[in-house]
């Protein structure tokens, strides 16, 4: 089994007070691993962005604890702080927020090496970007002297990958990474992340609302709704043969996941996706033994 690099345990992010309290993620458990991939599936305000804030330390939780190799990260020291701030990159759903405007790609991948790599010499830093970009699939020559509006969206994404690469992380969170690009590139830019997941046995979670992507790039799934996770498990298993009646809903909804369900996006029936709903956000009952059960209970009241 490969070892566990960072994992929420029983984390719970609330916001608000009183009866106004919305409980973003509650008792969230995931466990990354090197050379695997984790995807957190859910629709809208789900709770998937809280737990990659909560990952990536944007947030403590309320409770519950965020570990790094075992390491409860809550109390650790400025520089333990800060080398976990190195290991944990994030790509982005928007390619072109994260760079800047008026400096070129090679600057891009300059500063994060400058900062993070002082074993890398001056000499050696040209180098070392134009194998960056190679990495990424991009030709140094053409692209390192290009500014972040010459390129196309994928081309802007695999930039963002290549200074995620830059500083040697051991965890990448990549928070819908494909959404905002076109649909044709979508696959270019999953199946890179793959391969950069198994060359550099990087651990990665994997956030996204497209259930069916999930095959492209992660082991593992989750399928959160209402702030909890309500199955998971391998990642074929779960889309062959999804057990909880909200992971089924889900997949009823692709291939066209921006659809909600309520306007057609789903074959169900308007009242059985009701009832799928409410039974998936109840936290009384013990929705992580998903049995047969739950779907019979569900289907017998819609
Ligand atoms: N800073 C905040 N203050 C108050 N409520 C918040 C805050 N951040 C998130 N929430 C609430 O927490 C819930 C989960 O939000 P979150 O952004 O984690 O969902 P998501 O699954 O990532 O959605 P999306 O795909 O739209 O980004 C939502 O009900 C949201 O309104």
């Amino acid at each position: 089994m490969s070892e566990t690099i960072l994992a929420l345990d029983d984390a719970t992010k609330t916001f608000g007070h009183g009866a106004a309290t919305v409980y973003a993620a509650r008792n969230i458990s995931i466990a990354l691993k090197a050379g695997r991939a984790l995807a957190l599936v859910g629709e809208s305000g789900s709770g998937k962005t809280t737990c990659a804030r909560m990952a990536m330390l944007e947030y403590l939780p309320n409770a519950g604890r965020v570990l790094f190799k075992g390491q409860p990260m809550q109390d650790a020291a400025a520089k333990e702080i800060a080398s976990y701030r190195r290991s944990v990159q994030m790509i982005f759903q928007d390619p072109f927020a994260s760079l800047n405007p008026a400096q070129t790609i090679a600057y891009h991948l300059k500063r994060p090496l400058q900062l993070h790599r002082p074993e890398i010499g001056k000499a050696e830093i040209t180098a070392t970007i134009r194998e960056l970009l190679q990495r990424v699939k991009l030709d140094p020559d053409i692209i390192a002297p290009k500014y972040p509006h010459e390129l196309s969206g994928g081309q802007r994404q695999r930039v963002n990958i290549a200074r995620a690469l830059a500083v040697k992380p051991e965890v990448i969170v990549a928070d819908e990474p494909t959404s905002m690009l076109d649909v044709s590139v979508r696959l270019g830019v999953l199946n890179l992340l793959n391969d950069m997941k198994r060359e550099m046995n990087l651990a990665m979670l994997y956030i996204t609302h497209d259930i069916a992507t999930a095959r492209f790039v992660a082991e593992d799934i989750a399928v959160m709704y209402a702030g909890q996770i309500v199955e998971w498990g391998a990642t074929s298993e779960v889309i062959d043969n999804p057990q909880h009646p909200y992971t089924r809903l889900l997949l009823s909804a692709v291939p066209n996941p921006d659809m909600r369900f309520e306007d057609g996006g789903s074959d169900m029936q308007p009242d059985h996706v009701d009832a799928v709903r409410s039974l998936s956000a109840r936290t009384d009952g013990d929705l992580i033994e998903v049995t047969p059960r739950h779907f019979a209970r569900v289907t017998a009241k819609a």
